[in-house]
């Protein structure tokens, strides 16, 4: 990580045990009420594994579905600059986005990303290319919308990384890890990095042509 970098993931790090250690209050409005300030983020150990992950692909096309505050956007953002990419990172709310945005600015990677707000799933459907990798981390019942949308659109060799695959492992990402392993050309494995993910990769499942 570079001078511009480290400090703003330390600010992160700072609201995050700031987060992990206050009681939790339920937003006005709820998770979606436009008032919710937990990060919800991953933690560095997550992070770093994007980052070495998405660092192996060249020129890379890297989809966050959940930007939230923009904490992961940052490792996989780093990534994408080094390898000759771009991120392209899609949250609900414009005020998170915005402050993602920000963040980004501060590191000196913001001009790598872009931001788009609204639904993750319906903009996945309106992707002008095909991508990369992919990181998975908005609400847990949309694990499997996103899949559905996302699949057609893996370049062969695209990594998918889907977080909080053991904590809180709900039934929905369950349906997650089912749904991405029967998917013809996927392989996929359970690591026990941060709240657990499922790291999965896409080959071309056409025959080859030579
Ligand atoms: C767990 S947080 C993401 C944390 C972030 N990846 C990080 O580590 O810094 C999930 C985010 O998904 C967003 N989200 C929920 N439903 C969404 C949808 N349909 N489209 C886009 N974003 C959504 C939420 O607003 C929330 O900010």
């Amino acid at each position: 990580m570079d001078d511009r970098i480290q400090p703003v993931l330390d600010l992160y790090h700072e609201r995050m045990r700031a987060e992990r250690s206050a009681p939790r209050v339920e937003a006005p409005g709820g998770r979606d009420g436009g008032h919710d300030q937990r990060m919800r983020a991953i933690g560095p150990e997550t992070g770093q594994l994007l980052n070495i992950l998405a660092r192996s692909l060249e020129r890379p096309t890297i989809l966050e579905l959940g930007t939230s505050f923009g904490y992961s956007a940052l490792w996989l953002a780093e990534a994408a600059r080094a390898r000759g990419g771009r991120l392209i990172t899609m949250e609900r709310h414009g005020y998170k986005s915005a402050h993602a945005r920000e963040m980004a600015e501060r590191a000196g990677l913001a001009a790598c990303i872009d931001f788009c707000v609204g639904d993750a799933v319906a903009m996945i459907g309106e992707l002008a290319h095909k991508v990369d990798f992919v990181f998975v981390d908005l609400w847990k019942d949309l694990y499997v919308p996103c899949l559905e949308a996302f699949y057609p659109r893996l370049n062969p060799g695209a990594i998918i990384v889907a977080d909080n695959m053991i904590r809180p492992g709900t039934e929905d990402v369950k349906r997650y890890g089912c749904a991405i392993r029967a998917l013809p050309g996927m392989s996929s494995i359970l690591l026990p990095v941060g709240t657990g993910v499922e790291v999965s990769r896409f080959e071309d499942t056409m025959p080859d042509a030579s």
